[in-house]
């Protein structure tokens, strides 16, 4: 592994991207209309991430389609969500619900964050992103937790986030890995792993609900709170001959999102392309973290090919 250089907290310049991090044929940076962007390839894999909310743009394993969906409609400008990709949501889930004004997901998908690493592995990319407090931070009440995110893009995709509670309070907090995943039809797809679970219906007055045994199939706007999920999940695409498998650590809770109808940030009928299955802890399985200690929450994502 050839580790790379550490930076200080500060925004970072592409030059100094570049200079400190890039690595010739494998990670190089580019910038465009304000925004800075990784563009990643390796044997294993190509991807790319946008430094505003250490946003996952892009992964596709060597031999296969693109897994993750991008709207080509996105807005693309500083301090705006991105439409697809895996928004990185910290440290509330939806609009922030104790009383308090906040963006919608929190301020971690809006906000710059710092590369500290970068390093090859074998055939895996490894990259480590991190965030403290800011005055925009500061002023919702968020002055001491560090976050670091850890990506690796390989055959697997591995995305690891790490709370750490400064303060001497513990660190109320929901977190979630908000995943776009492609699929060749959204009518088409089943996803498992949610059997004998009980999901809370945003689409239905929040009403709890059991989940029926056997596939889901999404049949109409979807937007369901999955609780106490730990388990792995599968996408099954039958058109694209593939399965997206999740596998979930630290996660309580699964989210399933599928608008299901056009979107004014999202393509002609794009909303067939894709499926959101999101990394989440949130609700009554937020996250009270003590002082000076830390939590993980991971995903790991992989994609087998189907040959019948
Ligand atoms: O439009 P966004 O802020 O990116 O949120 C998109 C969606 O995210 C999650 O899946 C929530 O459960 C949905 O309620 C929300 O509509």
């Amino acid at each position: 592994m050839t580790a790379q250089a550490t930076t200080t907290p500060s925004a970072q310049t592409l030059s100094q991207l570049n200079d400190h991090f890039g690595l010739a044929g494998v990670l190089a940076f580019r910038e465009k209309d304000g925004l800075l962007f990784a563009d990643i390839t390796t044997p294993a894999a190509t991807g790319s991430l946008c430094l505003q909310g250490a946003h996952l743009l892009a992964w596709q394993p060597a031999g296969q389609q693109p897994v993750i969906f991008l709207s080509q409609k996105s807005d693309m400008t500083p301090g705006k969500p991105i439409r697809g990709g895996v928004p990185l949501l910290f440290p509330w889930f939806g609009p922030r619900h104790d009383g308090k004004e906040g963006p919608m997901h929190g301020f971690a998908r809006t906000q710059n964050w710092n590369l500290q690493f970068a390093a090859l592995a074998g055939e895996d990319l490894h990259l480590t992103f991190t965030q403290g407090p800011t005055d925009l931070t500061r002023s919702l009440g968020f002055d001491h937790f560090r976050l670091a995110y850890e990506v690796a893009i390989g055959h697997t995709l591995k995305l690891k986030l790490t709370v750490a509670n400064d303060g001497a309070e513990p660190l109320l907090f929901e977190e979630g890995m908000h995943s776009y995943f492609c699929v060749q039809d959204v009518h088409e797809i089943t996803i498992t792993g949610l059997d004998g679970t009980t999901y809370i219906d945003k689409k239905d007055e929040f009403k709890k609900k059991p989940q029926v045994a056997g596939p889901m199939h999404i049949t109409a706007p979807t937007d369901r709170v999955y609780l106490d999920t730990t388990s792995s999940l599968v996408i099954h695409d039958p058109a694209e001959r593939r399965e997206i498998t999740i596998e979930k650590v630290n996660s309580d809770t699964t989210v399933v999102w599928n608008p299901w109808g056009e979107m004014p940030d999202i393509q002609p009928n794009g909303w067939h392309e894709f499926v959101c299955v999101e990394t989440v802890n949130a609700g009554d399985q937020s996250i009270s973290l003590a002082p000076g200690k830390t939590h993980t929450m991971e995903s790991h994502v992989s994609v087998k090919k189907l040959t019948v």
